[in-house]
Order: structure tokens, then sequence, then C-alpha cells
């Protein structure tokens, strides 16, 4: 695979025009989720990271009484938002309504 590189300005609003509920802070894309318990919310945290081994790409999570906190960026390019997070912040989308996250 090719070594990622920092989206541009533009190539990020594109992005997040598909990823209306992620947020581009502190070059991190960032969400938090909130869901029906704790349980649900410990369960999906298992299945994020069954995601970071898929992909080889890995966030910061955070687990909350009944919230998950996803931040994520490419280490290998000094900390800057790159394809590969929007890739992971996508699949992470597409688990999260069969948690009951929202
Ligand atoms: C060797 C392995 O592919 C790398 O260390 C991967 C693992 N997961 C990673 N995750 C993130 N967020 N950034 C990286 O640069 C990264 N690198």
């Amino acid at each position: 695979m090719p070594a990622p590189t920092p989206l541009s300005d533009a190539d990020l609003s594109a992005a997040l025009a598909d990823l209306p509920t992620w947020r581009h802070e502190r070059d991190r894309l960032t969400r938090t989720y909130r869901l029906p318990g704790h349980l649900p919310a410990a369960a999906m945290v298992m299945h994020i990271a069954a995601l970071h081994e898929e992909l080889d790409h890995h966030s910061d999570v955070a687990l909350g009484y009944d919230t998950v906190g996803v931040a994520v960026n490419t280490h290998s390019v000094g900390g800057r938002v790159t394809e590969l997070d929007t890739r992971l912040a996508r699949r992470i989308e597409e688990i999260a309504a069969g948690h009951g996250a929202r």
C-alpha cells in the first residue's frame, strides 16, 4: 500500500460532508456515540477493536458509562488526517446503528 498523505483542506471538507456527525479537531477525526447502556457501549468498543485489526489502523477509543468516544489520525505521517482515517470512520459509522449507538 502506498504511504498515506495528509488530506488537503478540500479533501477533508469533502470527506466530512460524507461523515456529517464527525468533527475535525486538533488534527484528528472525532465522534462521540451514545449507547443504550454500559455493556452495549463496551461491546461496540470490542467491535471497533476488530475493525482496527482488520484495517491495520487504530483509533483512540474512550469507554464511558453509556458513551464511546473515538479519535483518530495517522501516526505514520506525524499525526495528520489521511484517507486511512476517513476509511476507518466510515466503517465505524456502518456498525454503529447495530449497537444502538446514536
Ligand atoms: C505496522 C502497522 O501497520 C502500523 O504501525 C500502523 C498500525 N496502526 C496505525 N494506526 C494509526 N492510527 N496510525 C498509524 O500510523 C498506524 N500504523
